[in-house]
């Protein structure tokens, strides 16, 4: 079998225009013009990459995008009092503190101290522990994206064995949360696993989120079954720069029924959830109901 490439970026894209229709809408109807702060502390080439597109990509939509750059040095009492500022802000409808930070900043403490109204990264314990007891709430873009390509897909996934590679408060956790909630059969894999292969094969959908390089490997893999990538690790080979997933993709796309691409696949939608969650937050704010996206 040759599985399905599940083309994230286009699903990304059509989400996109229909975002921008809602700006639009938003700005005619109540003069409301949704905005987006990202703050970056320090050098991350994962970050840089990220912020870069997602700066691009707000203004495309119609929404006003702000970025405060600081030194690597910055200390957490300046993080703190620059969070604040944008807490305070009514212009400001999310605030997104890029991570990484530096080891002299409690990124928890950093997290937490965002309103977690303007949390459209969703990282908040007040969300996280929202999306945990199925309460509405911003919930983790990284998660929502792959629970969107998943269903786009499958369609339902009702009563389906998922198998959750990874247990990060940002991706493992949230995600699982998600497949719950779409009744499937959850398993949250992890590096103390015993047989993670045997486990990760009982999976009709696999989740990989460890952050290791192709770790995934074809014969861990279900026949026929969704394979969604998240991870996005830069690699030399041959010389060269290069992006690949958790997944063995040449191995895995020769097994699986459908399988995200890395780059193009949950990357992409990362961005667009994150557009979606600020449009929802901003009307929240300004208590206005949200347009159909
Ligand atoms: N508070 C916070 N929230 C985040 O969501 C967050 C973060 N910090 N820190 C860094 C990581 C990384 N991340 C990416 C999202 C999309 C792409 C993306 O769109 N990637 C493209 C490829 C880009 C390329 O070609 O280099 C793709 O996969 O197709 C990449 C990286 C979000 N992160």
């Amino acid at each position: 079998m040759t599985a399905k490439v599940i083309d994230g970026k286009a699903y990304a894209e059509g989400l996109r225009v229909r975002i921008a229709k809602a700006v639009k809408e938003l700005g005619a109807k109540h003069g409301l013009k949704p905005g987006l702060a990202v703050v970056l502390v320090g050098e991350d080439p994962a970050s840089k990459v990220y912020v870069a597109n997602k700066a691009k990509q707000t203004v495309e939509v119609g929404m006003n995008s702000w970025e405060h750059r600081l030194d690597a040095a910055t200390s957490e009492k300046d993080l703190l009092a620059l969070v604040d500022k944008l807490n305070n802000d009514p212009a400001v409808h999310g605030i997104l503190v890029q991570l990484p930070l530096p080891k002299q900043i409690d990124s928890t403490k950093v997290l937490n101290t965002i309103n977690p109204a303007k949390d459209v990264d969703g990282f908040h314990v007040v969300n996280a522990g929202k999306l945990a007891t199925g309460q509405d709430s911003l919930v983790a873009c990284t998660p929502v994206g792959s629970v969107m390509l998943a269903k786009d897909a499958l369609g339902k996934l009702d009563g389906l064995e998922a198998v959750v590679i990874g247990r990060s408060n940002i991706v493992g956790k949230p995600v699982a949360q998600l497949l719950l909630q779409e009744n499937c059969t959850v398993t949250i894999a992890h590096s103390k696993t015993k047989d993670l292969p045997g486990v990760v094969r009982r999976a009709d959908l696999v989740i990989a989120a460890v952050g290791r390089p192709e770790m995934v490997k074809g014969d861990w893999i279900k026949p026929g079954a969704c394979v969604i990538d998240v991870g996005i690790n830069r690699i030399e080979r041959d010389g060269k720069g290069k992006l690949v997933g958790d997944c063995d993709y040449a191995s895995c796309s020769a097994v699986a029924g459908s399988i995200t691409p890395v780059p193009g696949g949950v990357g992409p939608m990362t961005i667009a959830c994150l557009l979606h969650n600020t449009v929802r937050a901003a009307c929240a704010q300004k208590s206005v109901p949200v347009p159909e996206m």
